[in-house]
């Protein structure tokens, strides 16, 4: 690993906290009911179907139940005619059989008649079609135009799922068309992992909440609502968000009950050379260090209370930042889901970047249909750790290695989804 005098190489400090965080990736499980809230949870086993789908022999078309047999003189000019005994509606009830030689209205999705083996489309009669007839007296006559083999526009019984089959795999990020299959299956709940929950802990004497108003020296609270969203987007749930003052004290007990509350302790700020670094004192036990990179440098890991804690510097970039590169991914397979792939692009313009520290700057994609292939990345806004707006207008974290000090335009670099 490369040489960063006292700081921590990056990959060292991924890889101690994947460590610290592995137990997470052992989930319990729960059952939540399909209609609260299941989209992008994680199935936690396989769900089979406790029925076949379809579940009986209906009809694919608007048309008429036959016997195969009967229609297959039919011929263009030399239709087959059959007398109509009545109407199957998609609607509760068993219809009655079909006798030889006849012939019924049957509209999609109804249960065939015993005794039918194929519908004509009500176009391929002399009907055309049903529209505007809602007779269901049966009566009259059809006269088919096109022979059938059995089985034509039949659905069978078990055709789409047997009973007994997986019908949802395990590890499925649920979506609509996952609801949709598991309704038609009368299943109403589904085992889902339960999520790492997260205590997202901001201090800071200066910050007032998203709803306050800042006094002279004070600032919104910006990170607790950013990690709370990071921690949500990566299928996490937020158990406790707090901001707590620059007193080792009372951060000392939030960080406790935090601990107390869920898997994982997140904090921001009080972590770089200061005078008021609460939460380094409020800490003895944990890790503190300056990773090779920037933002993000100031880093603290270990426990509190028996829960793993990470420690991300206090500037709002950093902290978004120290999400994506240490926490991100680690979180998202803890819960089920993928990792977030790293991408190859090429730079749209030249960059320098100070030696000794990985850069991990704002960058945007530049989109240029006419140009096919690697795409195309330019740096938005400066490096300051500070600069949440520039931060709001990047697509991906450009990821400039420690050793490089100048990148010339369209040199390939590799680049963080945002
Ligand atoms: N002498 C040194 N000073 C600093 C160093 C250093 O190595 N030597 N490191 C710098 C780097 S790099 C970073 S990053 C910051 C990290 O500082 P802290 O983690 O101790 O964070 P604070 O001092 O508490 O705050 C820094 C900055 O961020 C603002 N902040 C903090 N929390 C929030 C929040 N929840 N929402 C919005 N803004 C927040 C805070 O007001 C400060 O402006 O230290 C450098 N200094
Ligand atoms: O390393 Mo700090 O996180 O530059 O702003």
């Amino acid at each position: 690993m490369a040489d960063h005098g006292d700081r921590v190489d990056v990959e060292q400090h991924r890889a101690d906290v994947a460590e610290l965080l592995a137990p997470l990736a052992d989930r319990p499980q729960e059952v939540v009911p399909l209609h609260q809230d299941v989209l992008g949870r994680v199935l936690a086993r396989d769900v089979t179907a406790p029925g076949a789908l379809p579940r009986f022999r209906n009809s694919q078309m608007d048309g008429f139940a036959v016997r195969a047999a009967d229609v297959a003189p039919a011929a263009p000019g030399v239709p087959v005619t059959l007398p109509v005994a009545g109407d199957v509606a998609a609607a509760p009830g068993e219809p009655a059989p079909l006798e030889p030689g006849t012939a019924v209205r049957i509209m999609t999705g109804a249960p065939l008649p015993a005794g039918a083996d194929a519908v004509v489309p009500v176009e391929d009669t002399d009907h055309l079609t049903f529209n505007g007839s809602a007779d269901t007296s049966g009566g009259g006559t059809v006269a088919v135009v096109r022979p059938r083999t059995a089985g034509e526009y039949v659905r069978e019984p078990g055709s789409d799922v047997a009973a007994g089959d997986v019908v949802l795999r395990a590890g499925t990020v649920l979506a609509p068309h996952h609801v949709a299959a598991a309704a038609a299956c009368g299943i109403t709940r589904l085992p889902v992992l339960v999520p790492v929950s997260v205590a997202v802990v901001s201090t800071g004497s200066e910050l007032v909440p998203p709803d306050g108003e800042p006094g002279p020296g004070q600032v919104w609270d910006a990170n607790g609502p950013a990690l709370e969203a990071a921690v949500r987007a990566a299928g996490g749930r937020v158990g406790l968000r707090v901001s707590v003052p620059d007193d080792p004290e009372v951060v000392r007990v939030a960080l406790e009950r935090a601990a107390a509350l869920c898997d994982l302790v997140l904090t921001t700020g009080g972590v770089s050379q200061g005078a008021y670094e609460v939460v380094k004192d409020a800490l003895p036990e944990v890790t503190f260090r300056s990773v090779a990179m920037q933002p993000g440098g100031p880093q603290g890991l270990g426990q509190v209370g028996g829960r793993p804690v990470l420690a991300f510097p206090g500037n709002p970039v950093s902290a978004q930042v120290s999400f994506v590169v240490f926490l991100r991914d680690l979180l998202r397979r803890a819960g089920g889901l993928p990792p977030v792939d790293r991408v190859t692009a090429v730079l749209d313009g030249a960059v320098a970047s100070p030696p000794g520290r990985r850069q991990l700057l704002r960058g945007r994609w530049v989109r240029d249909d006419a140009v096919a292939g690697t795409p195309r990345v330019a740096v938005v806004g400066g490096p300051g750790s500070h600069l949440v707006a520039s931060m709001a207008a990047a697509d991906v974290l450009i990821d400039v290695p420690a050793a490089t000090t100048t990148l010339e335009p369209g040199a390939e670099v590799a680049v963080w989804p945002l």
